[in-house]
């Protein structure tokens, strides 16, 4: 017996996308950001069904800021690990905002190429947000 593709095992459409986006606003609300002032939320649908969240966490030493994805992956770790399949990023209107580089590498580790990811211009895989990317898989 075969198992179904994973897009198949778990599927996911538009009501979906509007719940990850209420996930990543409500993460929004619980940002740290003091100094940019510049609130972000994200979520992310993993592929175990589970939803999971982060938001900026900003230091009185500028350069520490860690940026929301950065909780995100932490998370994903602290609760079982898992591939991402689906990813939303907001700002503090609650708009799209599409990861900074950085975060775009940090997503790439656990989402790899086929992530979907939310950007003003609709859904785009990591593929193309982040084309030619350096991974695990160079290291052997
Ligand atoms: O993808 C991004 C881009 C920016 N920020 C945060 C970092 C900083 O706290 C604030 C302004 O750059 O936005 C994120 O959390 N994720």
């Amino acid at each position: 017996m075969t198992s179904p593709a994973p897009e198949q095992a778990v599927p996911f459409g538009e009501s979906d996308w509007e719940a990850l986006r209420a996930a990543a606003r409500d993460a929004m609300s619980r940002a740290y950001a003091p100094y940019s002032r510049y609130p972000v939320g994200v979520a992310a649908r993993v592929d175990d069904g589970r939803t999971i969240t982060g938001c900026n966490v900003e230091n009185a030493s500028y350069g520490l800021s860690l940026c929301a994805e950065c909780g995100l992956v932490s998370t994903l770790q602290a609760t079982g690990g898992g591939r991402l399949t689906h990813f939303t990023c907001v700002d503090g209107t609650g708009s799209i905002l599409v990861p900074c580089g950085r975060c775009r590498q940090l997503l790439y580790e656990f989402g790899g190429p086929e992530l979907l990811l939310e950007t003003p211009d609709g859904r785009r895989t990591l593929d193309e947000m982040l084309p030619q990317s350096f991974g695990p898989q160079h290291l052997g």
